[in-house]
């Protein structure tokens, strides 16, 4: 148990500062599972967006720390290249469908195929499984709460909230407001009540 005052571990992506920089024109990579044979290559062909560091269970993580490092690409973009045969769904009863790879436990991509989703279309990738530089970095934390689900001391939250905005990276209970507002208009618009209310 860290003393009170230690600084708390984010992600090693994100530890020691974000340095990380969107190289422009950066066209993607292939993650690599961390299986020392056969590894799983999942070839992205496209720049991610939206990428954060996710306090969630449910995300895959480095082990010893509480978030995750996530982005968003679109699924016609992620391609199984090698060792597909590894890869197994974690639960297909949530709304992502993490492909996981059996020998080591990474997530390679993340799917949703409920049409009627939000974020229907992308695919949530962990680009610390590439050796390629020029991803676009983390831009905020998501689910900060939810790490006391995962077993951190909520002692904790306010050390890890002033890391996460000593890092850059604007902590929020849920994801950011830009995706809350994508959500909710999404949710607006099958209601019929997209605009209606002049405030
Ligand atoms: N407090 C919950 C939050 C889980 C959650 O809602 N995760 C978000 C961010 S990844 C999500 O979109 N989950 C959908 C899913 O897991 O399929 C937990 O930590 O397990
Ligand atoms: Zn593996
Ligand atoms: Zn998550």
């Amino acid at each position: 148990m860290p003393a009170d005052t230690a600084v708390p571990r984010i992600h090693p992506a994100v530890d020691q500062g974000v340095t990380a920089q969107a190289s422009p024109g950066f066209a993607g990579g292939t993650l690599r599972c961390l299986c020392s044979s056969d590894p799983v290559e999942v070839r992205i062909s496209a720049q991610t967006a939206h990428n954060h560091v996710c306090g969630c269970t449910k995300c895959w993580k480095p082990q010893g720390v509480a978030f995750s490092q996530v982005a968003v690409v679109s699924r016609d973009a992620v391609e199984v290249t090698s060792n597909g045969h590894k890869l197994a769904v974690v639960n297909r009863d949530a709304p992502i469908q993490r492909h996981a790879c059996n020998g080591c436990g990474a997530h390679m991509y993340g799917r949703i195929e409920n049409t009627e989703h939000p974020f229907y279309g992308l695919d949530f990738v962990h680009t610390e499984l590439s050796d390629e530089t020029g991803w676009s970095p983390p831009e905020f934390a998501a689910f900060v709460s939810s790490v006391i689900e995962a077993g951190v001391n909520p002692d904790r939250m306010d050390a890890i909230r002033g890391r996460l905005r000593e890092l850059g990276l604007e902590p929020y209970d849920a994801l950011s407001p830009p995706l809350m507002d994508a959500i909710a208009t999404h949710v607006a618009k099958k209601s019929g009540k997209f605009n209606t209310l002049d405030v």
